[in-house]
């Protein structure tokens, strides 16, 4: 069952990456929110540096939806029924993916308001 080279495992990501835009509610929601916040670093013509940071916390949110959305599907399969410690597991997870979605937050409103700020 082990990837035996580099491309396998680039398409054992990607079926992945699919699943999870498919499958998983949060990160659906967070990969539309940051395709709207994409589009409008393009349309506000941000800078080089601001567009990289707009794509990089996406990214990085992203990215940690997705590793809380695996945490939490691992501790299904290791039980359904209610736990404290399955509880404390994912809140815990959840709990990272929302402290890197405040400072994206708090980030991204910085920049917008830069930009807004000057059309205004
Ligand atoms: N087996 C369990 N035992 C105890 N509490 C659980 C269990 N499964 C889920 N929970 C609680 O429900 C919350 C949501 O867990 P769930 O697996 O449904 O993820 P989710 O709906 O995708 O939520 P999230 O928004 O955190 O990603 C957990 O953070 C935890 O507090």
């Amino acid at each position: 069952m082990r990837n035996r080279n580099l491309i396998e495992s680039i398409t054992k990501a990607v079926e992945g990456l699919e699943f999870g835009l498919k499958y998983e509610r949060n990160i659906k929601i967070q990969a539309f929110i940051a395709l709207l916040v994409v589009l409008f670093s393009l349309i506000l013509n941000f800078d080089l540096t601001d567009k990289l940071l707009i794509f990089m916390w996406c990214g990085v949110v992203i990215s940690a939806e997705f590793f809380n959305s695996a945490i939490e599907r691992a501790m299904d399969v290791l039980s359904e029924e209610y736990s404290p410690k399955i509880k404390i597991v994912k809140d815990l997870s959840a709990s990272a993916v929302f402290i890197l979605a405040l400072i994206a937050l708090v980030s991204g409103l910085l920049i917008f308001f830069k930009y807004l700020s000057r059309l205004i």
